[in-house]
């Protein structure tokens, strides 16, 4: 017996919402079609929703081990889950960092155990993520894990990204890069170097410390053949840099965050909310331009939400000694959808490519297409209702983010991994 998901629509290859019906059986997806035989299936109301491949998000951090008063393994996977995320990769920089098989694998039995989204590991680049010694890449790419990254801080050494990459492309594996070079960094720097700052008399963190190491990395992957990719692009440079590397045929891909195409520095209340505090930071009116350009003409490849969780107690040490972060994963769809698509920037195919398809192309992942033969991994958005965000009612542990309050519609209602429902607001 299967679930037959009734009363949805999808997207069809003009990108036009048409009525379907999608019958999932062990765990596949077995049928597509306006009216399918009920053949005493289970059926599921998606009232009126689109039904979409299940969301992917290559940029997730989980705080566990070691952090679980910020996020676990289980809530972090559970805020995916009521996000319409089906598969999310997460960050190393956990305590002890990911850079051991032992903690892949311990990674991917707490996953199990949560049984909510598939939760794929990034290995590090280098060992405890300081940047000496590389890690036992054919190991940890033995051991399952999703891409290769000190995400966090950047490489500093230009030797060692060269070393990492050879190696890298020698096994098959991606670059997945934090681009930000410390030696332009001045400490205690919480927001981008430009207007906002100025008028607060801040400290500022300039564009170039990220387009510096975007710049130097796309002629290294020029140079040793690796996929490579940057993580969190927020400067209008490094999608410049990003758009001619790739004109040049370097296999370069990117991601951009939700905030840094909805926000900039001068949307940052005047109270110094740290709740606007992250890292790359919410860059000038120019940069969010150019990213949503970079988005249209196809230099930047997917969305990601670089979900951040951080305690209220550590957000309320003010902006200079705050942690960088923000949480994202239970906002994205909604606030992209009402701010974008709405809005007539994006179209809501567009959207979801860069939230699905775009994604596991640039990784080769087997997710992503809503098609018969494919894992049912399966969201179904509700397009019409309006709903406020409310940090207080997330499944993450984590409530910092500077969008509470804020009216959207597009919440995902029913959420399938591998064919088992593991999200349903009913
Ligand atoms: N993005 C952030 O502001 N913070 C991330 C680190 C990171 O992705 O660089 C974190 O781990 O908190
Ligand atoms: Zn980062």
């Amino acid at each position: 017996m299967g679930i037959i998901l009734g009363n949805g629509n999808v997207l069809n290859q003009a990108g036009e919402l048409t009525p379907a019906e999608i019958l999932v059986e062990d765990g596949r997806i077995v049928g597509i079609g306006e009216k399918l035989s009920r053949d005493g299936h289970e059926w599921v109301d998606c009232k009126g929703g689109m039904i979409s491949a299940g969301l992917i998000d290559v940029h997730v951090h989980l705080r566990e081990p070691g952090f679980e008063h910020k996020e676990t393994i289980a809530t972090g996977a559970k805020a995916a889950v009521r996000g319409g995320f089906t598969t999310i990769a997460c960050m190393p920089n956990t305590r002890p960092s990911i850079d051991s098989v032992d903690t892949v694998t311990y990674i991917l039995d707490k996953a199990r155990e949560a049984g909510l989204a598939r939760v794929i590991p990034y290995g590090a680049i280098t060992v405890r993520q300081l940047g000496k010694e590389l890690t036992d890449f054919a190991a940890l790419k033995e051991a399952g894990i999703f891409a290769l990254t000190d995400d966090g801080v950047g490489v500093q050494s230009t030797a060692m990204m060269k070393k990492a990459m050879k190696a890298a492309a020698e096994l098959g594996i991606s670059i997945v890069a934090h681009c930000e070079d410390e030696d332009l960094l001045i400490p205690g720097a919480a927001l981008h170097d430009g207007v906002f700052a100025a008028r607060h008399g801040l400290p500022g963190i300039p564009s170039e410390s990220e387009s510096i190491h975007v710049g130097r990395d796309i002629l290294l992957a020029e140079q040793t053949g690796v996929h490579y990719h940057v993580c969190h692009i927020s400067a209008k440079e490094s999608v410049r840099l990003v758009r001619d590397g790739k004109r040049a045929g370097v296999n370069v891909t990117c991601e951009v965050t939700p905030h840094h195409l909805l926000l900039c520095d001068e949307d940052i209340p005047d109270s110094l909310d740290t709740n606007w505090k992250m890292n790359p930071p919410l860059r000038s009116r120019e940069d969010r331009a150019a990213l949503i350009a970079g988005l249209k003409d196809g230099t930047i490849d997917m969305i990601a939400t670089d979900h951040a969780p951080h305690t209220q107690e550590e957000k309320a040490n003010g902006m200079a000694r705050a942690p960088f972060g923000i949480v994202g994963l239970e906002t994205a769809f909604p606030l992209l959808y009402t701010n974008l698509v709405q809005t007539g920037e994006l179209t809501l195919q567009r959207l979801v490519e860069l939230l699905t398809v775009e994604p596991a192309k640039a990784f080769g992942l087997p997710y992503g297409r809503l098609e018969v033969g494919a894992a049912a991994d399966i969201t179904v958005i509700d397009l019409t209702t309006e709903k406020t965000i409310d940090p207080t009612a997330f499944a993450s542990k984590g409530t910092n983010t500077p969008f509470a309050g804020w009216a959207c519609k597009g919440w995902p209602i029913l959420t399938l991994v591998d064919g088992k429902i593991v999200h349903h607001d009913a």
